[in-house]
């Protein structure tokens, strides 16, 4: 089925910027996409200034198991429940998921035009390359991306702030299902579980998610922050993760982190707090822990010894503090090459959104929470991107802080990890601070 799916890298052509009618900018490619109706995932990785766009001219998008040694280059973006996770762990290693009677959910926006951005708010085109798809859906897009350009006026994000969608409910339910997760792991049916709820804001126009994204960039500097639109749902999801799952660079290096325990990264008087300063509770340090283990007891599984691990310590996400702990491994020195894709097949989902022991607290998740997580606390990112020339690059990040926008609809999702020692109302104010990561960039459009 993947072979489908493969391009031959040699054939991308470069388009020099003198050949276009003006320069496009990533609005022009991202509202021309909406309206052909074509997939498209906007993105900036932490710390680093370029953004990226791709579009994907396969309107209905292929469901694919996440292999990254197999993938061309694209963006992948899977369910929570992608159905793979109750496998057992031989054919979640399996080189063929696909073929072991497990249907693959993630979804896969192929990079049918990938374009590079340099500078936030300048705009300017660097670099943009085609893949040669024979013709007449390329001319299609780039005379309409031509048509637009010429035509375009600057909108805001919105005209007015959003409203918030009243749920006088929601709270008292968090709460209870808090209760019955700390009776639970009373019991002994599990240690930890991460418990979400959704919150829901009424736009009076629609947004506009390019406007969201730039300001969202801005706003976290160390978050990985994307815009995907899948026109097949009517959706778009935006995000500003502070969570990396996995990554592999152009020389073979892995990286995952383990990311829990939460706090405000300002004082009560509006001040930062210093990082290193940050006090943190046996609860919270307990919570993380368990993420560690989480990826350590994965390495385990292939055997694997040789990684660095560095942490935790505080680690700033836009408004919040969180405990983090990275790992390291160089898969050249360890010849482990599909250490990458091994990995997010074994850590979907960690105790980071999930919970420990990982089946019992998914099965606890599907039983109480009322709302369907769809691509919340699943996983998405760039796959095979090779944006600087310097072989490709594939990262991963976890889903969290993110929206989903339909229409003039936006559903915020948030989750907190419940241990023994949670407190419900404390746990239900984590998810409101949560939210606020993208609330705030939605509200204040100045
Ligand atoms: C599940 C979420 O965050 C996770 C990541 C960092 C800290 C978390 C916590 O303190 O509970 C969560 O495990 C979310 O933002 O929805």
């Amino acid at each position: 089925m993947q072979s489908d799916y493969r391009i031959n890298t040699s054939s991308i052509i470069q388009l020099a910027e003198s050949q276009r009618t003006g320069q496009p900018d990533t609005s022009d490619l991202w509202e021309t996409a909406l309206l052909l109706g074509f997939p498209a995932a906007l993105w900036r990785l932490p710390n680093q200034q370029d953004k990226h766009l791709i579009v994907s001219f396969e309107e209905v998008l292929p469901r694919v198991s996440a292999d990254l040694d197999e993938l061309p280059a694209g963006f992948l973006i899977s369910p929570f429940d992608n159905l793979a996770k109750n496998a057992p762990v031989e054919a979640q290693l399996s080189e063929h998921l696909d073929q072991t009677g497990i249907v693959p959910q993630t979804l896969f926006l192929r990079a049918d035009i990938q374009a590079t951005f340099l500078e936030p708010g300048a705009h300017t085109a660097k670099q943009i390359e085609i893949k040669n798809t024979a013709g007449t859906t390329a001319d299609r897009f780039w005379d309409t991306v031509d048509v637009r350009s010429k035509t375009k006026r600057s909108q805001p994000i919105t005209s007015e702030s959003p409203t918030p969608i009243l749920d006088p409910g929601a709270q008292a339910l968090y709460e209870e299902n808090v209760v019955k997760a700390i009776e639970a792991i009373q019991r002994g049916e599990l240690r930890k579980v991460v418990l979400s709820r959704t919150k829901q804001m009424q736009f009076v126009d629609v947004p506009n998610a390019v406007k969201l994204f730039d300001k969202l960039c801005q706003k976290y500097p160390s978050a990985f922050v994307s815009a995907v639109s899948i026109p097949e749902r009517g959706q778009i999801w935006i995000s500003a993760t502070p969570e990396r799952l996995v990554s592999m660079n152009a020389n073979g290096v892995f990286q995952t982190t383990s990311l829990a325990g939460t706090q405000s990264a300002f004082h009560a008087d509006g001040t930062a707090k210093h990082p290193a300063q940050a006090m943190w509770s046996q609860k919270e340090i307990e919570e993380q822990a368990l993420v560690s283990r989480y990826i350590i007891e994965c390495f385990k599984k292939i055997r694997l010894r040789e990684y660095v691990e560095e942490g935790p310590k505080s680690i700033i996400a836009g408004n919040l503090m969180h405990l983090g702990t990275s790992f390291t491994v160089d898969t050249q020195a360890v010849r482990y090459p599909q250490l990458g894709t091994v990995m997010l097949r074994l850590l979907h989902p960690t105790s980071a959104v999930c919970g420990t022991p990982r089946d019992a607290a998914f099965n606890f998740i599907r039983q109480h929470e009322r709302h369907d997580r769809e691509l919340y606390s699943g996983f998405l990112g760039p796959v095979n991107i090779d944006a600087n020339n310097e072989g490709p690059t594939s990262s991963i990040f976890v889903h969290i802080r993110c929206m989903k926008l339909e229409g003039r609809l936006a559903t915020l999702y948030a989750g907190a990890g419940i241990t023994e020692n949670s407190e419900p109302e404390r746990e239900w104010q984590e998810t409101e601070m949560k939210c606020q990561t993208l609330l705030k960039v939605m509200m204040n459009d100045e």
